[in-house]
Order: C-alpha cells, then structure tokens, then sequence
C-alpha cells in the first residue's frame, strides 16, 4: 500500500506545468496498435496505466522506446502478434478495453479479462462495448475470468463491417470503441449520443492524423468513413484539464496562488463558475490559468429561495464528474453548505466517512447525492482513500489544507493519472512524501 503523508497548514504558491490527460492518452496508445507504421507521441505521462500499457505492446511484440526525460515515445508495431491463449490485458484500468477494436482489426480475435472496471465508482458496464463489438459484426462468448471477442473476414474485406448506432447514453470509452471500429470498417458508420469530452476530441484528431475520416468531432453525431490505410505520424498531447483544475484548486483550498499553464481556457468556463460558487476567482491570461480567493471560502447564496446551491455532474458538456471530489473537498473547507449531484455513477460517494475523520459534516442524500455543510474546524487525521484517483486527491486537498500532519492511505490510484504529483507539490511548498508498507 502507498500512503501519503502531509504536513498541512501551507498555503501553496508557484507555477506549474500539467501533463497530459490519462483518458486522452490511453485511447490514443490502444488507437496506435491499428497501424503498422512508426509514431512518435510527445508529452506521454509517466503514469501506471501507461507503463501497463507499454507492457503489453512489448509482449506482443512491438518496438516501443520511451524516453521518460523528454516524455517522448516511440512507437512500432510492425512485427507485433496477438494469441489469446497466451496474453491477457492489463487489468484494473478502463482503458484495456479500447485495445479490443484493433485486435480485432489485425488479429479477428481479442481476449477481455473481467477485471477492467477501472475506478470504483459503481457499475462500470461492459454492455455497451459489447453491443458496440457485435454491431461491427463481432461474436462475444464468455471464456473462464473473460470475454472472447472475435470478427471474421466479411465481403467488403475486413474483419469488421460498417454500422450505424444509437448509444442508450453518452459514454466516454464505448464512444472511442465505436470510433476504433468504425475507422478500420470499410465504408461508413455513424454513432448517435457519442460523448465529446475534450480528451475525446483529442483522441479523434490523434485519428485523423493518422489518416481517418471523421466528422462531428466534440458533437453528439459522429461519422466516420473507415477503411483508409492509416499511416504515421507525429502528435502532441494537450495539457489535462483535470490536472489543471486539481492544482488550482489545491491553490484555493489552502489560501494560496497557484498559476498552471493552460493552453485550452475555452474548456473552462463551467470549471471557473463552480470554482466561484466558493468564492474562488479563475482568470485565464497567456496561457497561464490563476485561482485566488479574495476573501474566505464560501458557498454563494442562491437568489431562489428554498433552494441549495448545488454542482451537478454529467456526460460533457456538463460538469466533468472526475473532478466532483476536488470541489466536495473544496465544499468542506467553505463557509454554507452546497449539494453535489453526480448524475453518472451510483458507487461514486461512498467516502464520506473518510471526511468526517477530519471533522467535515458530510450528509449523503443518497447515491447519487450528498450535501456538505462546511466550515466546520477540522482537525489532521489518519484517512483511507477508496480506488478511486480522485478521491485519494480530494483527501488530500483537505489534509493539505489543515495545520499538522495528515496520512492519506492507499493514495497510488493518483499515480495512474498524475505523473510527479509529489514533486510538483513540493515545488508549490507542500511538505509532503509517500511511505509504503506491505
Ligand atoms: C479511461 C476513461 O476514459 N475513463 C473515464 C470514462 O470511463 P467510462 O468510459 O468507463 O465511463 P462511461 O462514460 O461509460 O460512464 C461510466 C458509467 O456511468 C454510468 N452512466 C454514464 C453516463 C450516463 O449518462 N449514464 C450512466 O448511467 C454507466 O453505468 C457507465 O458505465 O468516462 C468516465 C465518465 O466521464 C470517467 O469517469 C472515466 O474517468
Ligand atoms: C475514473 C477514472 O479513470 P478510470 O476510468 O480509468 O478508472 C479517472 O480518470 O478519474
């Protein structure tokens, strides 16, 4: 188990460089397994899911080369090979199962251990995928701990065939399945209710630089002309705006000023009103994205009466439901009480008890709701993060702010989205380190 342990009370000041994002990032690896062509990727992350991923690209085969200094990668995967009795998918990530599309592309044949949930957050449903996979022409039958996936070669010479489909809501990861099957089926498909968060729309023009024909990036309607032969390339990950939100967030929590680089503020102007229904101003100027808080934290009062001031996240372009701890922690510290309303998961909330160790008032309305009253003094604490990246985080922010030293136990989920969390908060001024234990 890796804990954290904080020293609390400091408020935090300086300049930050996010890295990229881990949900635009892993689609994009699964997406280069449909070429035979070199990559190059630049500002790849340092993160768990990535490493797991790579590890997979060298058993199969392929040529990959990371050099972890400039966060550059190299990618070939020309000689690569996949035998479903030998290999298994990395497992406690999401995101193995976007490898499933172009296996099944190369190979006709894909193996899915059933450990691919990812985050505990709830339900993380397999259906839609599989509903994806046979609408291209799949077959999927249960083997023992996994699915078996396979496609067999059609007359319009793939292993895939073209489709149309209605998505029954905007999800993130079956959208970018439909995308990956869709581009290597010969002729046309379209997907109805696609997701466009901004890693996505990123993932699609990873695509497109590659050589596919997509249109309705960021919209709900998606349409992709598949079959084009897809070369290499070149591609440059954006700055994660999870990442940019978390510091500046972190900023606020402890009274200080963090400024982050932020190539992309049109993305943001949801995040900064949520941020100023604490009491946290957002500006964006140069690239560079500031938070500070002109008086203490608290909650804006309505002009409706009898209602609460609530943050409610859904599929974009709603609020971003991954970053729904972070302003819960900031809910915590601010004066009056807010309601969260996560309209995704329904296993998301669970951790109240955590905050209440520090001192918090947290009432959980039910699973998708829950109110903090804040404010309350607080005091350090031992906690233990559920697994779920965010909440590890959003613990922390609390501890962060607190004088005196907190421990955060089971905080590696951070690891699997955010490279150099620690040193990076060292360099805003946080006393704070890992420990682990068996
Ligand atoms: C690797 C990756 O990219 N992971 C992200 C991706 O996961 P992922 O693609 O797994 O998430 P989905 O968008 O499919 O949604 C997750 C779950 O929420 C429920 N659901 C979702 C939307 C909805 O309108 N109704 C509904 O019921 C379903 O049970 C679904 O299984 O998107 C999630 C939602 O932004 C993020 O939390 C994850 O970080
Ligand atoms: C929930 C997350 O990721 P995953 O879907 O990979 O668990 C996340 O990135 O916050």
């Amino acid at each position: 188990m890796s804990n954290l342990i904080v020293h609390g009370g400091t408020p935090l000041r300086g300049r930050i460089t996010p890295s990229a994002n881990k949900n635009a990032v892993l689609p994009v690896l699964c997406a280069t397994l449909l070429t035979r062509e070199p990559l190059r990727l630049h500002g790849v992350p340092d993160i768990t899911d990535v490493r797991k991923i790579l590890d997979i690209f060298r058993m199969l085969g392929s040529s990959v080369q990371m050099d972890q200094a400039t966060g550059t990668l190299s990618l070939h995967h020309e000689h690569t090979v996949f035998d479903p009795a030998q290999h298994r998918l990395p497992e406690e990530m999401r995101s193995s199962i976007m490898l499933i599309p172009p296996l099944l592309a190369r190979f006709g044949v894909a193996r899915l251990e059933d450990n691919v949930k990812g985050c505990t957050l709830g339900v993380r449903e397999i259906d839609p995928h599989v509903e994806v996979f046979q609408r291209f022409g799949g077959t999927v039958e249960r083997a023992e701990g996994s699915l078996l996936v396979r496609s067999s070669h059609n007359s319009k010479g793939g292993t895939l065939t073209p489709t149309d489909h209605w998505l029954d809501y905007a999800s993130v990861t079956t959208t970018e399945n439909f995308v990956l099957c869709a581009v290597a089926a010969n002729g046309t498909s379209t997907l109805t209710n696609a997701a466009s968060e901004p890693h996505v729309q990123e993932f699609c023009r990873f695509m497109v630089m590659l050589g596919a024909r997509i249109d309705g990036i960021g919209t709900s309607r998606i349409t992709v002309q598949g079959g084009a032969a897809l070369g290499g390339g070149e591609f440059r990950f954006d700055e994660d705006f999870h990442e940019i939100t978390t510091f500046l967030a972190l900023g606020a929590i402890t009274g200080g000023d963090v400024i982050v680089r932020n190539s992309a503020p049109g993305n943001f102007p949801l995040i900064d009103r949520t941020f100023a229904k604490f009491g946290v101003v957002v500006t964006h100027e140069d690239g560079w994205s500031r938070a500070h808080c002109p008086g203490p934290l608290k909650v804006q009062t309505p002009f409706t009466s009898n209602v609460l001031t609530k943050v409610e996240a859904a599929p974009w372009p709603y609020f971003p439901v991954d970053l729904l701890p972070i302003f819960i922690a900031l809910g915590v510290r601010a004066q009056g009480n807010c309601m969260f309303w996560n309209k995704v998961y329904d296993g998301a909330l669970g951790w109240t008890g955590e905050l209440s160790k520090f001192g918090a008032h947290v009432f959980s309305s039910d699973p998708h709701r829950l109110i903090t009253f804040g404010g309350n003094p607080l005091s350090p604490a031992l906690v233990e993060s559920p697994y779920i990246i965010r909440v590890a985080i959003a613990l922390f922010m609390v501890a962060a702010s607190i004088e005196g030293r907190s421990e955060i136990r089971n905080a590696a989920p951070i690891r699997r989205a955010h490279p150099r969390f620690v040193e990076n908060l060292r360099s805003l001024g946080v006393q704070v380190e890992w420990t682990s234990e068996e």
